[in-house]
């Protein structure tokens, strides 16, 4: 195991500015040879065999890109090295870590720098770096705040870290580079002997794409072993590289070094060939002056269309050169006699409470940021509270105005219900990209996740009913006797509770948002249509009659009632008895007894839709792989 820490210059960190107190160092890593060795893998359903008996090597201290045409297996091979993404592919070969296969326990020993960055646009760099940190480094706050502060020194981050990181068709935040900087820093987080980067220049203007393979050059550099695909490199990024790799029709057409001592760009192409293209010349295709060596060989390497068969007939005749010359005898005696090494030490998950906790934090801060829900369900209830007080202001006790009321509490239960479960919906489409790919990246459970955001919605979707509650209870003239208010508040926060869950359950179930809106819609009118005004109760056909027990607006509007004629207001309380509590809820066909076994089965629909919800977003993200 490495001891030492390494003294790196920090990357850019003049340009783009570091705090001078801190240490700009990223700590040792164990060294990681990684080897693979005759991967196959074709498609289960079609039978496309996508890559053919690829073998390969990646060294600590080297930067290796993978390289070669669209649909050459570059990602393919990149998600077989990591175990992951292998859906629907019948895979063949062995991955080794200094000798041991590690299976998906890969990531506990890498990093997977994504080309789409998924980030929480509304945090600063540093605030998602420190919750990251809180996730991914193990070990008491002081150490976290020492790793932040690297990461962000050596990938030149301090000079935007309060600035918000944006998302795309949003508020604008960082830049595309910063924007991968800081994707790296928060893979650096966990200290991974193994990065790897799909992609990390796509997207970037030549001076930022030169910033990035920089700084994944220096990370190499400090005893990582780092492996990315890139497209089209200009000659000066090839030159950056250590190793290259070059994929065509799924098979290797090379590995080997480039040059990378070239002083005079007029002599970039002819002194390439010295090494690594004389391999290509040797196979007859000849680089012209003047021109890009990688887009050369890409663009050799490529399946054109229209002349499918004598392309392929070309990679097939370079593919074969390459096993047969003295590059490729060398790659395979490297790969086979790979002997067992120390296995590199794995990064250990954090505990249950800090995801949680973190997680948490991370959502507060979204929603606090993003204060147009809050804003606008707090003034929608308060309206909705103030229209329904207005409509039923005052109701006496006579027979139109108990009807009026029963129309009250059976709106209230309405409003609680639908404007949540809508709200709710969006609950895991806007998540779950970001949710899988931290899950698979051992990041935290699915649990911990659950929980945080559903503690996090609980504030908002419990205050937004009390206010619409209480601003129409007095109003209209509901019973306000100390205790019925308080448990009109309690009965609102169930059916409010029942609603977000049942939102949350349908959200995670759905394979998307459209078939969640669809199937909440029909559901809703079932329920309410069953839940005691529009229909009694105790009269509906036997076929029916059995969805009211799964209706949560039944039993809610059940323990409102119960609640609101056990005892009415002041003048009328004394002459208010028992039996004309239960012949207004007779009318209702409800009985007074049932107000604690409403609250306790409310409380258990919560249980369960909580529960279906969790083991249907667990089994999603597990099958998102
Ligand atoms: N799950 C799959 N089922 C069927 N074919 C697949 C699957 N995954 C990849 N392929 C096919 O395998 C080939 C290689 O795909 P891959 O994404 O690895 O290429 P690539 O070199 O990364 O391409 P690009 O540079 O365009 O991203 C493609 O022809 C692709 O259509």
């Amino acid at each position: 195991m490495a001891t030492e820490t390494c003294s790196l210059l920090s990357v850019g960190q003049s340009e783009y500015g570091a705090a001078p107190s801190m240490i700009s160092a990223l700590e040792a890593v164990d060294p990681v040879t990684l080897t693979w060795h005759n991967i196959s893998i074709q498609a289960r359903k079609s039978g496309k065999r996508i890559l053919e008996n690829v073998s390969g090597i990646a060294k600590p201290g080297q930067l290796l890109a993978l390289m070669g045409a669209s649909g050459a297996g570059k990602t393919t091979l990149l998600n077989m090295l990591l175990s992951r993404n292998l859906k629907g592919l019948d895979t063949n070969g062995s991955v080794k870590v200094n000798g041991h296969e590690l299976g998906r326990r890969i990531t506990a020993i890498s990093g997977y720098a994504q080309q789409d960055e998924l980030f929480v646009g509304t945090l600063t760099v540093k605030e998602y770096l420190d919750i990251q940190a809180k996730l991914r480094v193990n070990g008491d706050a002081d150490k976290r705040r020492r790793r932040v502060a690297n990461v962000m020194s050596q990938l030149g981050l301090y000079k935007c870290q309060n600035t918000r990181i944006g998302a795309i068709g949003g508020q604008k935040g960082i830049s595309g580079g910063e924007m991968r900087r800081l994707t790296f820093a928060c893979e650096l987080l966990s200290n991974p002997s193994v990065l790897f980067c799909d992609e990390p220049t796509t997207g970037l203007d030549s001076f930022m794409a030169e910033s990035v393979v920089q700084v994944l050059s220096t990370l190499a550099k400090s005893g990582r072993t780092v492996i990315c695909t890139i497209h089209q490199p200009s000659s000066q990024l090839y030159l950056m590289f250590d190793r290259v790799m070059f994929m065509a029709g799924g098979k290797t057409a090379f590995l080997g070094s480039p040059k990378d001592a070239i002083q005079v760009e007029t002599r970039l192409i002819r002194s390439i060939s010295n090494d690594f293209f004389q391999f290509f010349e040797d196979a007859g295709f000849t680089c012209p002056r003047n021109f890009n060596p990688a887009d050369l060989i890409i663009h050799t390497l490529a399946v054109m269309p229209n002349e499918e068969d004598k392309c392929r007939q070309r990679i097939e005749v370079i593919c074969t050169k390459f096993q047969n010359s003295s590059y490729g005898r060398t790659l395979k005696i490297g790969v086979e006699k790979t002997d067992e090494g120390q296995r590199p030490s794995e990064r250990r998950k954090t505990g249950i409470l800090t995801q949680i906790g973190a997680l948490l934090q991370r959502s507060a801060i979204d929603t606090w940021r993003n204060p147009s829900l809050t804003r606008a369900k707090v003034i929608q209830k308060s309206i909705m509270g103030l229209f329904v007080g207005l409509l039923y202001l005052q109701s006496p006790l006579t027979s139109i105005g108990i009807s009026n009321l029963n129309g009250a509490l059976f709106y209230l239960v309405c409003e609680l219900t639908y404007s949540t479960i809508f709200g709710i919906l969006n609950f895991l489409p806007t998540d779950f990209p970001l949710v899988s790919r931290e899950y698979h990246d051992g990041l935290y459970s699915v649990f911990s996740y659950y929980v945080a955001r559903c503690l996090s919605y609980l504030p908002l979707f419990t205050a937004d009913g009390l206010i619409m509650l209480l601003v129409s209870y007095w109003l209209v003239g509901f019973s306000n006797s100390l205790v019925q208010v308080l448990f009109a508040c309690l009965i609102a926060f169930l059916i409010e509770q029942s609603s977000s869950a049942c939102g949350i359950m349908i959200s995670c179930i759905s394979p998307s948002l459209p078939i969640a809106m669809s199937t909440a819609g029909p559901l809703l009118t079932l329920l309410s249509l069953t839940g005691g005004l529009y229909a009694n109760v105790g009269a509906l056909p036997s076929y029916i009659s059995w969805i009211q027990y799964l209706s949560w607006f039944r039993y809610g509007f059940e323990a409102f009632a119960i609640n609101q004629w056990s005892s009415v207001n002041e003048p009328n309380s004394t002459i208010w008895t028992e039996a004309k509590r239960d012949s207004v809820l007779s009318q209702l066909s409800f009985h007074a007894d049932m107000f604690y076994p409403d609250l306790v089965i409310m409380s258990a629909f919560i249980l369960v839709f909580y529960s279906i919800g969790y083991l249907g977003l667990a089994y999603r993200v597990s099958k998102a792989r």
